[in-house]
């Protein structure tokens, strides 16, 4: 049977939308996928020479680059290159919308793209606060399409792995998880205008690197099969103010899955993660350290209890687990697929990455900029308008 094609429009042309659109041109047989495809309708810009320079880049793929496929096959022929984002979400060669723009702007594109009938892709963060993410989900419902944030490790080969480590039960009961993404973004040397620094764009470690550790502590507690608590809570949280900008250099919080366990969660714009290790899961029978970086891991070890003579039936050897990315595929192809199914299936939300587990995300980050002091505190949502 022929798979089914979904026609996408990319909204925006910086280096997420670069990344995404290149890995929709991959061949879905390099991931041993045959049932859906990808095509590219349409690329909408602030400009329309940038939405052209956009395609005419990705049409220059050498051979070894593993998006060339998709050139080679036609996939980028009749791609239109748009000047403004609503041409995009008006042209009815196009299913699903891309959302690559900068935090601020999540909101009112996803919005502007499901009010003009198109499912909708979000990069994370997904929104600045719960109540424009409600307002999203809300026009979602009501409308029958799809809309999904994008948290891309949720679909990648190491994710599905581990779900089947935690639900062989060999390393028993979560009792203890540190999460963190951290890198050092040298951040003194940086443009302030730019959106890591820049309050007005919602820049700030929180929500540029807190969605990972906290995917990783919803894969790995909340999505456990011990766990009963679907409505874990903020213990307390802390961030470092950077004082040129006001964005958060630092955030740092707990949170508890109550009778599971509880998870101490880290962001930083000013200091790396630790190769091995930036997710570490410790269970009752065995540890289970995953390697950096979280937002694309490849890897995880699993280690028995440093006192073993104690605990006969638990995890005896270490041992390593190697899962890749397909090759050429950067990891953003795995999602699409997901995204292509649901809506082939008539789905508004994909199982792996529900509308509630977002919600709870967003509430804690709500939580956080409000008990923090960051300039992300006077930041106004656009629900509503
Ligand atoms: N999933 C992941 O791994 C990653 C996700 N991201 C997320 O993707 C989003 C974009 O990040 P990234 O691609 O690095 O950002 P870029 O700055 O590279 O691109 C953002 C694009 O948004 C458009 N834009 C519209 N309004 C503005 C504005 N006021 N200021 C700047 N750009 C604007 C521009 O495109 P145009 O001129 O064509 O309109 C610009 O190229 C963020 O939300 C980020 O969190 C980022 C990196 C990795
Ligand atoms: O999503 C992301 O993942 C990787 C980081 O380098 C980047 O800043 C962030 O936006």
């Amino acid at each position: 049977m022929a798979p089914y094609t979904l026609r996408w429009g990319i909204i925006s042309t910086g280096w997420i939308c670069t990344q995404f659109t290149q890995d929709l041109l991959v061949d879905p047989k390099s991931r041993s996928v045959s049932d859906v495809s990808h095509k590219v309708a349409a690329v909408g810009s602030r400009s329309v020479e940038s939405a052209q320079i956009f395609i005419n880049k990705l049409k220059s793929a050498k051979d070894d680059d593993g998006w060339s496929w998709g050139v080679n096959n036609g996939l980028l022929d009749d791609t239109k290159p748009l000047g403004t984002y609503d041409e995009v979400y008006n042209d009815s060669d196009v299913d699903a919308i891309y959302v690559g723009t900068p935090n601020t702007m999540h909101h009112q594109c996803a919005k502007a793209a499901l009010l003009a009938g198109k499912h909708v892709l979000c990069e994370k963060p997904f929104c600045l606060n719960s109540a424009e993410l409600e307002e999203l989900i809300s026009i979602a419902r009501s409308k029958n399409l799809f809309l999904m944030e994008v948290v891309w490790v949720r679909f990648h080969p190491i994710a599905y792995a581990l779900e089947e480590v935690l639900r062989a039960g060999q390393l028993g009961k979560p009792q203890r998880f540190f999460g963190d993404l951290s890198f050092d973004n040298k951040m003194d040397t940086q443009d302030p205008s730019s959106r890591l620094l820049n309050p007005s764009l919602g820049g700030g470690s929180l929500l540029d690197l807190g969605p990972y550790p906290a995917l990783w502590a919803m894969l790995l507690l909340h999505r456990h099969p011990l766990n009963q608590d679907k409505n874990p809570k903020l213990l307390f949280s802390h961030q470092t103010v950077y004082e040129r900008t006001g964005v958060d250099l630092n955030t740092r919080w707990c949170l508890e899955w109550k009778g599971l366990c509880q998870g101490l969660l880290s962001t930083d714009l000013a200091s790396f993660g630790l190769k091995t290790g930036s997710i570490v899961l410790q269970c009752e029978h065995g540890d289970l350290l995953i390697d950096y970086p979280p937002y694309r891991a490849e890897s995880f070890e699993i280690h028995p209890k440093p006192d073993l003579a104690s605990d006969k039936e638990g995890v005896q050897k270490a041992s390593r687990h190697h899962h890749p990315i397909a090759p050429g595929n950067y990891g953003m192809s795995y999602e699409a697929d997901e995204v292509a199914r649901c809506i082939r299936d008539g789905r508004q939300q994909s199982d792996r990455m529900p509308w509630e587990e977002s919600l709870l995300v967003q509430g804690w980050f709500d939580q956080i900029i409000r008990d923090g002091n960051t300039k992300l505190k006077d930041l106004r949502g656009t629900e509503g308008q």
